[in-house]
């Protein structure tokens, strides 16, 4: 080698060195973006030098040992853009690294990682199993059987959809949240009655089956304070929540896409219809590019058509501090549409949301839950529907609203806004059922309408005492509100939970579909206790 070549050599060595503390130091501080800028300079001047060497002599020490550097360099890299959230790059890092050297633990554990979290996790599993290979991964064995046994346990509930929450309930729902896969059950997207596209079941669904555990996109969660009921919270909230899917959009091909198929409300039955294996968490779409640009405009209203608050009389928070107020966006869930006779519930878990079945389905019926409070009168629930958007065109909403020209029907209402007694109202809807012939789930939507007058009435011991020869037995009503428009914690709760375990069997029948078949019977008492009796969990 000529003497000026050897000096051009250690000049960049010495650089290389540099770049390297400096990179290294970063990231031990945790200073992700800066680390990566530091890296991208190491690993460009690694490159030029490994090339020109190559040129040359390819075999020697030098230009191994610049290959070495480069592979933990691309493997540190990342690391950080792992941290990041920038999973795209982060992933063709790892795959660089791979190529010079197929076990490196480091890049394996790392991609290992991500492949987990993007819900991929057989792929996950093979990295992990790799990484077993390598020799650094006798220092670390418990870590990587660790995730080994992770992936399993996720590959496994994303297969078969068996979630099992029973410790954590038991432990009050307290410290870290269970481990949870995606999962999509017997369900189908096709064009709905309602509007645009909608959820299907392809088989029949018991009670309390799950069919979705969708992991949130973004989610963002404030205190909101009790002036103006947290105005000023919950629109810092929303910008964050906007920012934090813009960045998703920004740093995921698949991501962008997969928002791209969501309705912005608008012409919603020109709305192509979505491939189910777009949705499937083991997806074969990992490094996907996006297909289109998703303009800001067309992302608020998405945003706004689609997004979801946890608290919500159609869902149930387990394991989140009650001051915490949380909107997400769940892009399979965002597909189900509202009904006044909805079939599902949803239960949010960390960032999963879990849908199940509130009553039981038959196959090729459409899923919908609750996006506002169904057990009100027709008029309340019109006014709910306007401030969503839309007019709620379900079966329900249009047999009630042929009903409601009845001057009868008028009169009961206008009777319970002047706070006539309750059980002369309820008697006179019961009596009205008959002579207007209505039978079947009808009466069920019909109580649902009026269930405040019913739930005041049983729940008061005089009025059961005065009325209760004369209008429905608790249990009827119970049953045909539930049969109608799923179960629901206030409907359980009018329920006296008797000794008897033929009366526990109903309460359980109703609590599964209220929390889905994720805990076993000694949970799902617990919860019944906490959430619905005393409603603080
Ligand atoms: C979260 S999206 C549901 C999926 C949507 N239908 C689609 O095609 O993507 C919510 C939108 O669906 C429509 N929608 C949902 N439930 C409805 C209902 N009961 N009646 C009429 N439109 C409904 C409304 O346009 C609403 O803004």
């Amino acid at each position: 080698m000529r003497q000026e070549d050897q000096q051009q050599l250690s000049t960049s060595e010495e650089l290389l060195q540099e770049l390297r503390l400096k990179a290294n130091e970063l990231l031990l501080r945790e200073e992700w973006q800066e680390s990566v800028q530091v890296y991208t300079q190491f690993i460009n001047l690694c490159q030029d030098q490994s090339s020109n060497t190559n040129q040359h002599c390819p075999n020697t020490d030098q230009n191994i040992k610049l290959q070495k550097s480069l592979c933990l360099a691309l493997s540190n890299r990342a690391e950080a853009r792992s941290r990041l959230r920038d999973f795209t790059k982060a992933l063709e890092d790892c795959d660089q690294a791979l190529k010079i050297e197929n076990t490196h633990f480091k890049a394996l554990l790392c991609k290992g990682k991500m492949l987990l979290c993007l819900n991929r996790y057989s792929m996950a599993l093979d990295c992990f199993k790799t990484a077993l290979l390598d020799p650094q991964a006798n220092g670390n064995l418990e870590t990587l059987n660790g995730y080994i046994e992770k992936c399993k346990k996720l590959e496994y509930q994303s297969r078969t959809g068996a979630f099992d929450l029973s410790d954590w309930v038991l432990n009050g729902c307290r410290g870290k949240f269970p481990e949870l896969a995606e999962y999509i059950g017997p369900v189908e997207i096709k064009r709905s009655e309602f509007s645009g596209r909608g959820l299907f079941a392809t088989k029949n669904i018991d009670a309390g089956t799950l069919v979705l555990v969708n992991k949130a996109i973004a989610i963002e969660r404030g205190i909101l304070s009790s002036e103006d009921s947290g105005e000023n919270e919950q629109l810092m909230m929303w910008k964050n929540f906007i920012d934090e899917v813009v960045e998703s959009t920004k740093k995921c091909g698949r991501i962008q896409n997969l928002l791209s198929t969501l309705s912005t409300g608008e012409e919603e039955n020109e709305l192509e219809i979505p491939e189910m294996s777009l949705f499937r968490p083991e997806a074969d779409d990992i490094n996907s590019k996006s297909n289109e640009e998703l303009d800001m405009e067309r992302m608020l209203s998405i945003l706004d058509v689609n997004s979801l608050v946890e608290d919500s009389v159609s869902a149930s928070v387990l394991g989140k501090n009650k001051d915490y107020h949380g909107v997400g966006l769940w892009i399979l869930a965002s597909f189900i549409n509202h009904s006044c006779h909805p079939n599902t519930r949803r239960l949010h878990v960390g960032d999963y949301l879990l849908v199940h079945a509130s009553r039981d389905v038959k196959a090729g019926e459409e899923l919908t839950f609750p996006y506002f409070d169904v057990l009100k009168p027709i008029d309340k629930r019109k006014e709910m529907s306007k401030t969503w958007g839309f007019n709620c065109h379900c079966k329900r909403c249009k047999f009630e609203e042929e009903l409601c020209s009845k001057q009868e029907m008028k009169e009961i209402e206008m009777g319970l806004e002047r706070g006539v007694e309750l059980g002369g109202a309820i008697l006179k809807l019961e009596e009205g059922m008959k002579r207007w012939k209505v039978r079947g789930k009808e009466k069920g939507y019909l109580r649902a309408a009026f269930w405040v007058a019913y739930s005041e009435a049983y729940g008061s011991e005089k009025m059961v005492k005065r009325w209760g020869r004369r209008i429905p037995s608790v249990d009827v009503v119970v049953d045909s509100v539930a049969e109608a428009t799923g179960s629901d914690e206030r409907v359980v709760k009018v329920l006296r939970r008797g000794d008897n375990e033929v009366e526990m069997e109903r309460v359980m029948k109703l609590g599964r579909g209220i929390y889905g078949k994720v805990v076993k019977k000694q949970a799902m008492k617990s919860l019944l206790q906490h959430c619905v009796y005393r409603l603080s969990y």
